[in-house]
């Protein structure tokens, strides 16, 4: 089954409570950032604690990602310490070319040969965060085997824009459309950006809402009480998922009778609408609302 990645929760490399709780919160994916939540003078402690966190702690089914800084300052060191201890996805941050991706690839390839590693066990995400990079998103998107989704990182976005992040969200209409389609294009996830006022519950309900209406996969968080939210918001209704049902039903049916036409309650039904039911039936079972392959 493939993976969901609805909410992913940044870690400040440096906090070691955070580290020692993380799992407890029920978060898809778990990001380990070395870069921006971490002062210059912390770098090398952060790495340290976090190959040790994800050596000995047991996060459970989440996903761990590791936030790494740029190749030209901490990044060799903190992609072979990474691979070391097992992360599963090393997300580049301020990703501006496919030649960047191809970059931390190589070091990625070369890690896992001397530590002995599965060759391509490692993946990788992008973090597009400038101009420049979502203008080149769709080669970005396509640049490496390793990549299994892009984010947009939309306070850098919004400052190389020269602008800020205002309440409609207008001035990040086009990096998000880009990511999104070139994510699709590519055939990878496309992840939403942090909302940053963890206070104002009414606005992130409202940015989730729109995210999950474009059709990203999930959307990166900065604390736990920001989960649920995405949770509730991105499961699909009971209607959603008595549609959904009936729609599987119907193609079983169709299946079984040898016919290519899937009919329910006497209207004919697509491809594409099976494939959106597939995905609704296949989000209400990570949503514990229905048994895996379950069909209600
Ligand atoms: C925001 C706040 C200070 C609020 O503090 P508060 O103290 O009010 O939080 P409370 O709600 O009271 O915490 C209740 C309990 O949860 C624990 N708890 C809180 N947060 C937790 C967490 N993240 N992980 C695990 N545990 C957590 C806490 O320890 C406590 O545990 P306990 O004491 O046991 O009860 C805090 O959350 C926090 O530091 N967040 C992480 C910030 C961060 O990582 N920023 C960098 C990434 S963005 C970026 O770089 C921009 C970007 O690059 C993005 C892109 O690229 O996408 C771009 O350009 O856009
Ligand atoms: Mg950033």
């Amino acid at each position: 089954m493939q993976r969901l990645r609805k909410t992913m929760m940044f870690l400040p490399g440096m906090n070691p409570a955070m580290l020692r709780d993380a799992g407890i919160y029920g978060a898809d994916a778990l990001m380990f950032d070395l870069e921006d939540a971490v002062s210059p003078a912390q770098k090398d402690a952060a790495r340290f604690l976090v190959h040790e966190a994800l050596r000995t702690i047991d996060y459970g089914s989440a996903e761990t990602v590791v936030r790494i800084n740029e190749l030209e300052t901490h990044g060799r060191q903190d992609i072979f310490a990474m691979v070391d201890a097992g992360a599963q996805v090393i997300r580049l941050p301020k990703t501006e070319t496919p030649q960047d991706i191809i970059d931390v690839a190589q070091v990625i390839s070369a890690a896992e040969a001397r530590l002995g590693k599965p060759a391509g066990g490692t993946k990788m995400m992008a973090a597009i965060e400038s101009a420049e990079g979502v203008l080149n998103a769709r080669e970005i998107a396509k640049a490496s085997d390793r990549l299994v989704g892009i984010a947009l990182g939309a306070e850098d976005y919004v400052t190389n824009l020269q602008t800020k992040r205002y309440p409609d969200g207008q001035e990040l209409a086009f990096g998000r459309a880009m990511i999104l389609h070139a994510a699709r294009a590519a055939g990878i996830d496309a992840i939403d950006t942090v909302y940053s006022d963890v206070e104002n519950e009414a606005g992130f309900r409202a940015e989730v809402a729109l995210i999950k209406e474009l059709g990203f996969n999930g959307k990166s968080v900065i604390n736990p009480r920001q989960i649920p939210i995405v949770k509730e918001i991105f499961a699909p209704t009971q209607v959603e998922i008595y549609q959904a049902s009936r729609v599987i039903k119907g193609l079983e049916e169709a299946k079984a009778k040898g016919s290519g036409v899937i009919s329910v309650d006497g209207k004919m039904v697509d491809k594409p609408i099976v494939e959106r039911a597939q995905r609704v039936m296949q989000l209400a079972a990570a949503s514990g609302l229905i048994k895996q392959g379950g069909n209600n």
